[in-house]
């Protein structure tokens, strides 16, 4: 279980850079496969520091989400933005935050996007209803499509093309709405797959208006109905999450080489979980849309293709 103390003590000892990357690559490996097996893909510093920024995030998620959240209020969160700010000041306060300043001074991070992960997560604190897509959004882009900045500044963009004499009139492109986009589209995957564990407890991150769309109440939504209003409603969200899929995956060629097989890797492979939620006939309620590790293995040379000829 992931905790934040209540008081630190004030003058406590903290394990070393390298030690405190073995704890981040530790909580990586076992609370993300996916994205683990995408961070293997990358050069060790740059693996290191998506570790670091995992770790932050999985720990800032199980504020609200975890077992011991029921104890979280919005002064536990003020806290942890206090804990922030200091690592971005160069002081840690935990095992965890060591390799989190370490990489936030090799990679020149920018603290708004962790800012606006915990303005998101104060969001799943006090709400459980999205009436539109447009609010669904704002949620999205605070707790995912921060991660796509953050992550974007670690693999770093291809400049390349800028140093090159016959491209000195092309600009620098930074794939910032790209990077936001995986962020969206992994998110809404998210949302889709847990639609059945987020019921049992009261939350309906589809937005409501969708569900009057297709005349699918929130009660059948509480009862788990699948039938063919369920299905079109499903199918509509898949089509706009693959649209954000879609989107992303221009960008994907403006980040610095190295970085792009392992995020073809991770886009495909979050994507794939779409593909297991139609096969189930889109019933997420009774079954959780699970990729088998032999084909998350077989998406990976294909990764790599895209890598080299997209
Ligand atoms: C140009 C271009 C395309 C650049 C690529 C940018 C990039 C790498 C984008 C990826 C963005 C990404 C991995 C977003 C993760 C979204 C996510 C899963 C958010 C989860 C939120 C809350 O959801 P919920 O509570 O419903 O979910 P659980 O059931 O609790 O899981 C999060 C849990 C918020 C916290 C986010 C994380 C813990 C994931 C952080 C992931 C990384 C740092 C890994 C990035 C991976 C690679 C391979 C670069
Ligand atoms: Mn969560």
């Amino acid at each position: 279980m992931l905790q934040l103390p209540d008081s630190p003590p004030r003058m406590k000892t903290l394990v070393s850079v390298d030690e405190s990357y073995k704890l981040c690559r530790h909580l990586t490996a076992k609370y993300a496969k996916t994205f683990y097996l995408g961070t293997l893909l990358m050069s060790p510093a740059k693996r290191q520091a998506i570790w670091a920024i995992y770790a932050w995030c999985r720990r800032t998620d199980e504020l609200v989400d975890g077992p011991a959240s029921a104890i979280t209020t919005p002064e536990t969160l003020d806290l942890w933005e206090q804990h922030l700010e200091a690592m971005f000041a160069g002081h840690p306060k935990e095992n965890y935050d060591v390799a989190l300043v370490d990489a936030i001074q090799r990679f020149n991070l920018d603290i708004q996007p962790f800012r606006d992960m915990i303005a998101g997560q104060r969001m799943d604190l006090h709400r459980s209803r999205y009436q539109t897509f447009e609010e669904l959004y704002l949620y999205c882009y605070r707790v995912a499509g921060t991660v796509g900045l953050m992550s974007t500044a670690v693999m770093e963009v291809d400049n390349t093309a800028n140093t090159a004499p016959w491209h000195q009139s092309k600009p620098l492109y930074i794939p910032t709405q790209e990077a936001i986009a995986l962020g969206i589209a992994n998110q809404l995957t998210n949302i889709l797959r847990d639609v059945g564990e987020d019921a049992r407890r009261g939350r309906i991150y589809i937005p409501l208006e969708d569900l009057a769309r297709f005349n699918y109440t929130e009660q059948d939504f509480c009862n788990g109905v699948v039938d063919e209003r369920w299905r079109s409603l499903m199918r509509f969200q898949i089509e706009r999450a693959r649209q954000f899929y879609t989107e992303a995956e221009k960008g994907i060629t403006h980040l610095a080489p190295d970085a792009r097989w392992p995020v073809w890797a991770a886009s495909m492979l979050y994507g794939q979980i779409l593909d297991v939620i139609e096969r189930n006939d889109y019933d997420v309620f009774s079954q959780r849309a699970y990729v088998p590790q032999w084909k998350k293995l077989r998406t990976l040379p294909i990764a790599w293709m895209r890598s080299q000829v997209l």
